[in-house]
C-alpha cells in the first residue's frame, strides 16, 4: 500500500501552466487509442467476471476490432453523425463498440440496462436512433416498443443469436480490420448521455469529439492521477456519463488499463476481494459504493497495489473518508462534475484535501460561486456554482441538450454557466458543497444543506446511510427531517430517534438537527445510486395543507 504523494507542482503552478490543446480536428479512436495500439502488447482493458473468467485485451485488439465494428455499422448503412444506442452491460465488447463508433463518426449514445421498455422508447425516439446495440436481456424490451421507433434501422445482438438481429461477432467476423477514421471535427456531435434523472426527466446531454474524449484528459491526468502503468478500476454502469469519464476517455487518455469486473450489482465484499487479488492502483466509486464499503471490516484486507482512491457523482461524507483512511491508508478524494462537464472541482494529489469539501476547480476551468446577478460571492459565502463561459470557454463542458435550445439557454447567466448547484467556497479557495438548487431547506429563517445533516447522522454508529429533505410544519413551514438506514445490530426505537437527534445537535449547529425522523429499509435512487430526494419530498409535501392562520 503505498501513501497519496504530494510532492511535484504546486496548485498555483499547474494551473498557470495549463492549457487546452486541441486542434481543429479530433478523433479519439484515431488520436489516442491508435497511439497506444503501436506499442504491441500494451494491456488496454482486463475484464474479470463473478465466475472468475478473465479476458484481458489490448489497445491493439480494441483498435482492431473497433475498425471492424466502424466497418460493419458502416456497411449495413449507419453514417457519419447518426445515434447508435448502446445498451450493454459490462461486456469487454461495449469499449470496442464505444471506440468504433467514434471511429465511424457516429453519435453514440449509452443507455444503462436497468431501462424500462418505455424509458427506451423515450429516449430512441426523443434522440432519432438509427442503430441500437444491446443483448439478450435487453432485446425483448426493444422489441416491445419497437413499432413506435422508426428511425431504427439496425439491430445487433452481442452475446446471442436472435431473429431480426445481427450478431456482433458474425458481424465483425466478415468486417475489414482496414478502417479509416473519419476525419472529425473537434467541435463535431460525439456522444449523447441522458442525465442521471436525480430531479426530474433526464436531459439529453450532447458532447462533441473535443468537450468529453479530449477535456476528459484533465480528468484522467490530474484527479485520477493516471499513467501509462496504472491499473484504473471505475465501479460505475456502462450507462451513466461517469463511465465515460472513469471507464474510458480519463484511463485511456492516460494509456493505463481499465479493470472491469462484470456483475450484476455491486458487492462490497466481492469488490475488497478483488482490490486485494488484482494488482488495482487506483479506484473511483460513488459516494454509495464507499458508504457500502466502510460497513465492511475492513481490516481483513490489504490492497498491495492500490494507491490512490477518488469519488463523485453524489456528495462524499467526511466519516466515510475517515474510517476508509484509517483502514487502507489512503484518502479518498473528492471530485465534483456533472454529465454536462469533465471534473470542474476536485481535491488533486498535487494539494491537501480537505474532508467534505469538493476541492479546487479543474486546470483549464475558472470556476466560482455567484449570487443572482452573477457577481462573485466573497468567501463563506452561498451561492450558484459557475463556471466562466466568457470571453473563453473551456473545452469540456456540454454543447447542448438535443433539441432543446431553451433549456440549454437557461443554463447561462452572463459570463457562467451554471450547473444548478449551491455552494461556498471557503477563504483557502476549497468549495464546500450545500445542496442541488432545489434540496436546500429552509427552516425558521435557516437555510440548511442536505448533506451537512446527512454528514453529521452519519458519524453515529448506528446509521448506514441517510437522505435529509424537507417536511411541512405547520409552525414552522417546513422542517429537517432524515430517513435513516441502520447499521446492521440496531434496532428502530423512539429512544434511538432522540439518541440521534441529540447527536446531530452535538456534532453540528443545533437548529440543523432533525425535528423528524424516519427508519426505513431502503433510499429511492437513481439507476447510477443518487438519493433521489425530490422522491421523498414528494412524499412528505403530498396532500399537505398549510393551516389558514399560517403566515408562511
Ligand atoms: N462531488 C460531488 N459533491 C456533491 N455533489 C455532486 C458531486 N459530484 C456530482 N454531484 C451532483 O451530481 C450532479 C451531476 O449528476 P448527473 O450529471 O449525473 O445528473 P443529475 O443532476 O444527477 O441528474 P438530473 O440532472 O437528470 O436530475 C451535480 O450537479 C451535483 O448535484
Amino acid at each position: 500500500m503505498a501513501e497519496d504523494s504530494q510532492s511535484g507542482p504546486t496548485y498555483e503552478e499547474v494551473h498557470r501552466d495549463f492549457k487546452w490543446d486541441v486542434g481543429e480536428y479530433f478523433n479519439f479512436a484515431r488520436d489516442v487509442i491508435d497511439h497506444w495500439a503501436e506499442t504491441p502488447e500494451k494491456l488496454a482493458l482486463w475484464w474479470v467476471d463473478d465466475a472468475g473468467r478473465e479476458v484481458k485485451k489490448t489497445f491493439r485488439e480494441i483498435s482492431e476490432n473497433s475498425k471492424r465494428f466502424a466497418s460493419a455499422m458502416q456497411a449495413m448503412g449507419i453514417q457519419r453523425g447518426e445515434i447508435m444506442m448502446v445498451i450493454l452491460p459490462r461486456y469487454a465488447e461495449w469499449w470496442e463498440i464505444f471506440i468504433g463508433a467514434l471511429r465511424l463518426g457516429a453519435v453514440i449514445a449509452p443507455g444503462t440496462t436497468q431501462l424500462t421498455a418505455k424509458d427506451i422508447q423515450f429516449r430512441v425516439q426523443a434522440s432519432q436512433a438509427a442503430a441500437f446495440i444491446t443483448d439478450e436481456e435487453n432485446a425483448p424490451k426493444l422489441e416491445e416498443v419497437l413499432a413506435d421507433c422508426p428511425s431504427l434501422r439496425v439491430k445487433v445482438i452481442v452475446a446471442a443469436r436472435r431473429e431480426g438481429w445481427v450478431n456482433y461477432d458474425e458481424a465483425l467476423a466478415v468486417a475489414s480490420s482496414e478502417f479509416e477514421a473519419a476525419n472529425t471535427r473537434s467541435d463535431e456531435n460525439a456522444l449523447m448521455y441522458f442525465t442521471s434523472g436525480t430531479v426530474g426527466y433526464p436531459k439529453m446531454t450532447v458532447h462533441t469529439h473535443a468537450s468529453y474524449p479530449y477535456g476528459h484528459l484533465v480528468t484522467g491526468k490530474y484527479w485520477l492521477d493516471l499513467g501509462p502503468n496504472d491499473v484504473h478500476w471505475n465501479l460505475s454502469d456502462t450507462g451513466w456519463a461517469k463511465a465515460a469519464w472513469s471507464s474510458i476517455f480519463g484511463p485511456w487518455n492516460m494509456g493505463a488499463a481499465i479493470f472491469v469486473h462484470h456483475s450484476s450489482r455491486f458487492d462490497p465484499k466481492k469488490t475488497l476481494e478483488l482490490l486485494q487479488q488484482y494488482p488495482i492502483t487506483t479506484l473511483c466509486g460513488a459516494p454509495t459504493n464507499y458508504r457500502m464499503l466502510v460497513l465492511e471490516d475492513l481490516k481483513q484486507y490489504k490492497f498491495p497495489a492500490l494507491r490512490h482512491c477518488v469519488g463523485a457523482g453524489e456528495p462524499l461524507n467526511p466519516e466515510v473518508i475517515k474510517v476508509w483512511r484509517e483502514a487502507t491508508g489512503l484518502v479518498i478524494r473528492d471530485g465534483y462534475g456533472q454529465t454536462e462537464t469533465v471534473l470542474v472541482l476536485g481535491n488533486f494529489p498535487y494539494f491537501e484535501p480537505r474532508f467534505g469539501s469538493m476541492g479546487k476547480p479543474t486546470p483549464g476551468f475558472d470556476v466560482q460561486v455567484v449570487d443572482r446577478e452573477g457577481n462573485i460571492a466573497a468567501a463563506d459565502e452561498e451561492g450558484d456554482v459557475a463556471i466562466r463561459v466568457k470571453p473563453v470557454r473551456p473545452v469540456g463542458l456540454f454543447k447542448e441538450y438535443f433539441g432543446d435550445p431553451e433549456r440549454t439557454a437557461s443554463t447561462y447567466r452572463g459570463d457562467w454557466y451554471l450547473t444548478g448547484d449551491r455552494a461556498y467556497r471557503d477563504r483557502d479557495g476549497y468549495f464546500w458543497f450545500v445542496g442541488r438548487s432545489d434540496d436546500v431547506i429552509l427552516t425558521s429563517g435557516y437555510r440548511i444543506g442536505p448533506f451537512e445533516v446527512e454528514s453529521a447522522i452519519l458519524e453515529h454508529p448506528a446509521v448506514a446511510e441517510s437522505a435529509v429533505v424537507s417536511s411541512p410544519d405547520d409552525l414552522r413551514g417546513e422542517v429537517v427531517k432524515a430517513f435513516v438506514i441502520l447499521a446492521p445490530g440496531y434496532e428502530a426505537s423512539e429512544e434511538l430517534k432522540k439518541e440521534l437527534q441529540e447527536y446531530v445537535k452535538h456534532v453540528t449547529a443545533p437548529y440543523k438537527y432533525p425535528r423528524k425522523i424516519e427508519f426505513v429499509s431502503a433510499l429511492p435512487k437513481t439507476v447510477s445510486g443518487k438519493i433521489r430526494r425530490v422522491e421523498l419530498r414528494r412524499r412528505e409535501w403530498e396532500g399537505y395543507k398549510r393551516p389558514a392562520s399560517s403566515s408562511q
